[in-house]
């Protein structure tokens, strides 16, 4: 049936960080899709800008006074004219004047209204655009958290995630990185006097290890849940390493600083010491150089995946892509700004032969729209092991995969 848009709200609301957040509603006389806009803590220099001068009030303004009496009328199933519209009316290189965060949550806000508009899945309009097979995406959950997320104290690595391989199902999988979060905690009551059960923004436990140290406890939690479980799980990281960049060396708080060859060295070390599946932002956001050296030197034995260095930016993907920096590319909606920019930057990765990975920010919200953009068409979703607004998009996953019949994305190791 055809749409069109007859309203346009919007509204301010708290993100699991406490921090104000925008939600748009687009509203086709009736049928209603809305989002609300995640933020990120460790913010890549190249990202969209999430929020405008003035905050979100200021967004809220600009789309009552500007972008609604644009849209007002428009069928939505127009996706990528609405979002290069979207555009238009802000005028920036990098969002800055509406915000990235408004101009995702009204650009995903049609997307579901128009879904919804014509019966579908989320997914399944998202697979029509881009013309993909559906398929259940690994997740990524983070078990240990650091650097940005947490206090002083915590790991210098931001992430320590795991990931299961070949599960048997999407919410095996699922489940698998839930019950290795529940045995970490239990080791590090054990181990760690001074642990007092706290957590990070994406509900990692935070607490006084090292790199090794954290990735040994975690080693021994996949073993164990591994035997459980009937299959394999990995550990992954995210460096996040343009934190600990200073412009020389990278600074380490709990060891010496590593100049550029030294974190190579660390990283491809880490690699092999510990059979890591996924290594996130090793290097500094700039330092495309530097992840193609790695990239090469680690082939095929585990994924290389840019987030700050690549900000879903289909020309700095590009850019990367033709010097080999990196395997897999990380997907963050609001780093760019609209659904059809996020649909473009993985369609070059994927071009490329990489995978790609979905990703939540350190401060969500509890809309589930990137499990449907993971299962329409990338193999990873980075969303968490645990946590309201993390489990919003785990369970998503579980219902879409049981209504499809889906097969998982990434099969062999
Ligand atoms: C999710 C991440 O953190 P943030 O949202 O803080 O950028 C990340 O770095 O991958
Ligand atoms: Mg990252």
């Amino acid at each position: 049936m055809k749409g069109e848009i007859k309203d346009i709200r919007t509204r301010k609301l708290l993100n699991s960080r406490g921090e104000e957040t925008i939600e748009v509603e687009v509203d086709l006389g009736g049928v209603v899709g809305r989002f609300s806009s995640p933020s990120g803590a460790s913010v890549g220099e190249h990202e969209a800008v999430a929020l405008p001068e003035g905050g979100v009030d200021k967004s809220m303004d600009l789309i009552d006074n500007e972008v609604k009496p644009r849209l007002l009328g428009r069928d939505p199933t127009e996706q990528f004219e609405i979002d290069s519209l979207l555009k238009e009316i802000d005028g920036t290189e990098n969002f800055s004047r509406l915000g990235s965060n408004a101009s995702t949550a009204v650009s995903i806000a049609t997307a579901k209204a128009a879904a919804k508009n014509e019966g579908m899945f989320l997914y399944e309009y998202i697979s029509v655009l881009t013309g993909s097979n559906p398929s259940i995406p690994l997740p990524l959950g983070n078990i240990i958290e650091g650097g940005e997320h947490a206090g002083e104290g915590a790991t210098e690595i931001q992430e320590f995630l795991t990931i299961p391989v070949n599960p048997p199902s999407g919410q095996q999988a699922v489940f698998a990185n839930a019950l290795v979060h529940h045995e970490v905690g239990r080791i590090l009551s054990k181990e760690i006097p001074s642990f007092g059960g706290g957590k990070g923004d994406e509900l990692g436990w935070v607490a006084p290890l090292t790199t090794e140290a954290a990735l040994e406890i975690l080693q021994k939690a996949i073993g164990k849940i591994s035997d459980k479980v009937g299959f394999e799980i990995k550990t992954s990281l995210d460096v996040a390493a343009s934190e600990m960049w200073d412009g020389s060396v990278y600074k380490y708080r709990r060891d010496n600083d590593r100049d550029t060859e030294s974190q190579i060295e660390f990283i491809t070390q880490l690699i092999n010491d510990y059979d890591l599946y996924y290594v996130e932002d090793p290097l500094d956001e700039n330092d495309f150089e530097g992840f193609s050296k790695l990239t090469k030197k680690i082939g095929d034995k585990s994924l290389i995946c840019g987030d700050d260095i690549f900000t879903t930016n289909k020309e700095r993907i590009q850019r990367g892509m033709e010097i080999g920096a990196a395997n897999t590319v990380l997907i963050k909606p609001n780093q760019i700004g609209t659904l059809k920019d996020t649909l473009k930057a993985i369609e070059v990765a994927e071009k490329n032969n990489c995978y790609t990975a979905v990703s939540h920010r350190s401060g969500e919200t509890t809309d589930s729209a990137i499990a449907h953009i993971a299962v329409a068409c990338s193999e990873i979703i980075k969303t968490g092991a645990i946590g309201g607004e993390r489990t919003a998009k785990l369970n998503e996953l579980i219902r879409i995969e049981e209504n499809g019949n889906i097969p998982v994305a990434i099969t062999g190791d």
